[in-house]
């Protein structure tokens, strides 16, 4: 293990229980992720490939500790992470977050982009009052461009343009001064106009703050862009990994071969 890997993926295992099967009543289980292994460094950003219902999203919740795994382990700087309670969940967001395709229903509908941020910050060790708060949720606008940042503090998500709340969520991500970002299909929801000012941001915010990176994406052409390190997973496994240019510029695996031919090309 090299000193720049911040979270690691060792043998991670997730079965999801099966309803009784019709015929035999048995109950039986599906294994979402079989045996995934990886490492995330910090500065760069890493791809997770792969078509619907490949286990990319189980991957990035048993990482974000939102789930837990059957088998194997998730280590932070090379110790094991064990999440037993709330408050070891909320110590681990301290260094682990994520943001997620659907910005509209990650922010609650009833409140503004000052609570979000206020309630982000302060669960993450912000003290004093609102004004001192104010002046840390104006950096966070302008550290992911809403500028002015006083036209965007007392806005309800509806007032928002997608790719307006696509930034408050990173924003309220980098709320817990983070070193490692889950982005789970983060611009796939967006207008094609916008997708690549989304990305750029959060490539631009690795670069600044050394983020380690998880990029998981249908889409071959942005990773090969944004990433330095494709892994290709297909049902629950990953068959192919390597440089992101040289994976998808010499795919071996027969089913990169098909997601490749599966682009179209103008
Ligand atoms: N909570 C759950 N209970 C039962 N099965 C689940 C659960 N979550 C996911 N699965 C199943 O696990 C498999 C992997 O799902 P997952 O969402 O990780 O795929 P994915 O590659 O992220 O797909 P997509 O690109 O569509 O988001 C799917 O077959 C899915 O139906």
């Amino acid at each position: 293990m090299t000193d720049n890997v911040v979270l690691e993926a060792r043998g991670l295992v997730k079965d999801f229980g099966r309803r009784a099967d019709r015929w035999f009543g048995r109950t039986g289980t599906f294994r979402a992720v079989d045996d995934v292994s990886f490492q995330l460094q910090r500065g760069q950003m890493t791809a997770l490939v792969g078509q619907s219902g490949s286990g990319k999203s189980t991957v990035a919740q048993l990482l974000a500790g939102l789930q837990r795994p059957t088998a194997g382990d998730i280590l932070l700087d090379g110790s094991p992470v064990r999440i037993r309670r709330g408050q070891d969940f909320r110590a681990y967001t301290g260094d682990v977050q994520m943001v997620l395709q659907d910005p509209f229903s990650s922010l609650n509908p009833a409140h503004t982009v000052r609570y979000h941020l206020t309630r982000a910050l302060r669960i993450h060790g912000a003290t004093g009052r609102q004004e001192a708060i104010d002046t840390e949720i104006e950096r966070l606008l302008a550290t992911v461009h809403l500028k002015p940042e006083g036209r965007f503090i007392g806005r309800f998500p509806h007032e928002l343009s997608g790719g307006e709340r696509q930034r408050i969520s990173l924003a309220r991500a980098l709320a817990a001064k983070p070193r490692v970002l889950l982005a789970d299909e983060p611009v796939s929801m967006l207008d094609v106009t916008i997708r690549l000012g989304v990305l750029k941001l959060i490539n631009q915010l690795k670069d600044e703050r050394d983020l380690a990176v998880l990029y998981i994406t249908h889409d071959l052409a942005t990773a090969r862009q944004f990433t330095s390190e494709l892994m290709v997973m297909y049902e629950g496994k990953i068959v192919e990994r390597g440089t992101s240019a040289e994976v998808i510029d010499t795919p071996t695996h027969p089913y990169t071969q098909q997601l490749l031919a599966a682009i179209p090309h103008p």
